[in-house]
């Protein structure tokens, strides 16, 4: 019979051999369960439990077969000296009912060396071993079993075992049970191991949220992003190669569009996007053409501004004067937010259709949009009314914004509207033009700081221009409303006003009303706040929820680098044809385990032969590999005459030996 024995390295895995070859004493008849060997004697030597209450056979002392100690070396392991006989693998076995794959692995214990019938064909002759692939009824642990009465007693349901603390490794002979449950953990389940997912009552990922759309959808606009951002411009004449450190200049507005508005006191500006040549990430660049500076100290504002951090506000980074596009321009640096859609062009620019956005009537809704169909009602979320579904429909129909959207829209802006007072500054871009909308329902104001350094000179007051702040406020909620840019102008207020007490709650129209009013003896932020704090409520719990969405995108993710890192070193060690004709490479040490690892991870056949295809299966396996891990497992050698009981621990050091080995030759 064939077996392997890893040459010289130290190693606990034990070669398990054919019980046939060995001076076996046989196997008695088995008895019932009670007079079956406790396992534990048969592990240990001992059974801590034998005398409370343990149901099962303790044999005197001189016949408990004392633990062996841990085998340095598989050659060292031989049958002769086998400590542990074959009848050894007809004790009580604790065997997970709720894994199908379980047989092959092993409790956490010390090295065992076992006779092993050939699984394929089993002896009359010699006892007949546990078949490991058949019922896990049979050694199937229930609560009415042994170890239900005795292990919760020691059993502590609220302990946390950390697999790579030295407490973990030296107590490994303690049993690992779940608690009163069913389910027989061979080893603690442990967060470095796996991944548990959020109860899907509480996060759904194929319903949109009201920031986070379904998971197919955010996974596409984020490919969608990610494109946009590192997509080069073909041609990017008269543009500065390099610009302050800035490089990969792209432009991202409609340079020489006709009916481009002069926004800033009839400065014409120009957005870009560019590289930072010092952390390679991209900014947008605001350059205000033709304007001169007249003293550095205008900068000022934009060293305020850049400490600001909201997150309805667009970060300012710094700001700097070129002559590099042929004239005199002031350029301000903002964080850049892929495929950022203006407010203006998400909801008020459509001229093609007044009653419904073209992106609503083609069903397409992506995730800048913040247009959505009124939707149906989610888990937990109670029902949307009869009357408020027909009214989000009449609001999208007049062209406005769904209510809902409106107030997300209105407690963001106002958060960061009281960020900036509070700081003493005043926003002065709060038009629809300058709102960008970066993500579903998510708004942050951009453009700022530059109005300060372009009016620096004229020390405006600062109480006036908060006021300012809210009047735009006012209008852009109007403007939302009736989708209509000139609402309260050009005699459209009372008509607009009309609109928006039919289609709107009355909450909308006062606040609209309040912050457009003049010479309210209190109109600040802060009584904004009390007036829509009714609204905050919600707009948290929106958000809260989004949290759990994007938590549990990320836990689907997270095993991921670790997985492929793993799987890397397998491919590369794996099969080299270099090695093919070289059977000393694959069929010996430590590349031999791995080969018989990677069957046991990838190539399991269930008990009539057909591949098992279990990713959870493979995902616990190299979980557990990565980890590196003191449980043991059975690798079979494909030809079922042999086979290995080797722990994760020493997997992971054959696989980074053979890791390494490769690494050095590649190098040398
Ligand atoms: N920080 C940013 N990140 C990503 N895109 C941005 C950012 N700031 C602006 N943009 C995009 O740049 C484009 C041009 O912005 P801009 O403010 O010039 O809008 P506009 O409607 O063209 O206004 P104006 O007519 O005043 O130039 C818009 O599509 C906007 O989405």
């Amino acid at each position: 019979m064939a077996f392997f024995a890893r040459p010289s390295s130290a190693s606990a895995a034990v070669r398990i051999v054919n019980p046939n070859t060995q001076n076996e004493t046989v196997q008695p008849p088995r008895k019932d369960s009670v007079q079956r060997r406790c396992r534990n004697v048969m592990i240990y030597g001992y059974c801590k439990f034998e005398d409370k209450g343990c149901v099962y056979y303790h044999p005197p002392s001189e016949d408990a077969t004392p633990a062996p100690p841990r085998s340095t070396s598989p050659a060292v392991a031989t049958t002769a000296t086998s400590p542990i006989s074959a009848h050894a693998v007809n004790a009580p076995v604790f065997v997970p009912k709720a894994s199908p794959l379980s047989y092959t692995s092993s409790p956490p214990s010390a090295p065992v060396t076992v006779a092993r019938q050939s699984l394929a064909s089993p002896s009359p002759s010699s006892p007949a071993p546990p078949d490991y692939r058949q019922s896990t009824e049979h050694y199937g642990y229930s609560d009415g079993d042994q170890m239900t009465e005795l292990d919760t007693q020691f059993y502590d349901g609220s302990q946390h075992f950390n697999g790579y603390s030295a407490e973990y490794a030296q107590n490994m002979e303690v049993p690992f049970y779940t608690g009163p449950s069913q389910v027989y953990m061979s080893e603690p389940l442990d967060y470095h191991l796996y991944t548990p997912t959020i109860p899907s009552a509480f996060v759904n990922s194929s319903a949109a949220s009201h920031f986070v759309p379904p998971s197919s959808e955010l996974r596409q606009v984020l490919q969608e992003r990610s494109h946009t951002s590192r997509s080069v411009p073909l041609i990017t004449s008269n543009l500065p190669e390099e610009l302050q450190g800035y490089h990969t200049f792209t432009p991202i507005d409609n340079v020489g569009a006709p009916d481009r508005k002069k926004f800033f006191f009839n400065f014409s500006s120009t957005v870009y996007r560019a590289i930072n040549s010092t952390d390679g990430v991209p900014y947008v660049l605001r350059r205000i053409e033709n304007f001169r500076l007249m003293q550095q100290t205008a900068f000022n504002p934009i060293e305020a501004w850049s400490q600001i951090r909201h997150p309805n506000i667009v970060p300012v980074h710094e700001a700097f004067t070129t002559r590099s596009f042929n004239d005199n321009s002031l350029v301000v640096a903002y964080s850049y937010y892929p495929n950022a859609q203006t407010l203006f062009d998400a909801h008020l620019k459509s001229k093609m259709s007044p009653s419904l956005p073209q992106h609503i009537q083609n069903g397409h809704r992506t995730l800048g949009h913040a247009h959505s169909l009124p939707q149906l009602p989610q888990y937990g979320q109670s029902p949307p009314s009869q009357f408020s579904l027909s009214q989000s429909m009449h609001q999208l129909q007049l062209g406005g914004i769904p209510e809902r959207v409106l107030w997300s829209y209105i407690v963001q802006i106002a958060s960061a509207i009281k960020r900036v007072h509070e700081a003493g500054l005043a926003v002065r871009t709060i038009d629809a033009t300058k709102i960008l909308l970066t993500g579903k329902n998510r708004v942050r104001i951009g453009s700022c700081a530059i109005w300060d350094v372009l009016t620096y000179e004229q020390h405006l007051d600062i109480v006036a221009l908060q006021h300012e702040d809210l009047q735009h406020f006012g209008r852009l909620i109007f403007a939302l409303c009736c989708n209509n840019t000139q609402a309260t102008t050009n005699g459209n207020f009372q008509k607009s006003l009309e609109i928006i007490s039919k289609t709107y709650s009355p909450d909308v129209k006062t606040i609209a009303l309040f912050l457009i009013s003049k010479n309210h003896p209190h109109k600040n932020i802060s009584t904004v706040f009390e007036m829509i704090s009714g609204r905050l409520v919600t707009e948290l719990e929106d958000a809260l929820e989004g949290m759990d969405r994007l938590e549990d995108e990320m836990l689907s993710e997270l095993e991921n680098a670790r997985l492929f890192r793993l799987l890397c070193k397998f491919g590369f060690i794996n099969e080299r044809p270099e090695f093919a004709r070289d059977p000393r490479w694959s069929e010996t040490g430590d590349r031999y385990i791995i080969k018989l690892f990677r069957d046991y991870v990838f190539h399991q056949i269930d008990e009539r032969g057909n591949p098992v295809t279990n990713m959870s299966h493979v995902l616990t396996c190299l979980n557990k590999l990565d980890a590196g891990t003191e449980e043991k497992i059975m690798l079979v050698a494909r030809d079922e005459q042999s086979c290995l009981v080797v722990s994760y621990k020493e997997i992971k050091a054959c696989i980074e030996a053979a890791f390494s080995d490769l690494s050095r030759a590649s190098s040398a």
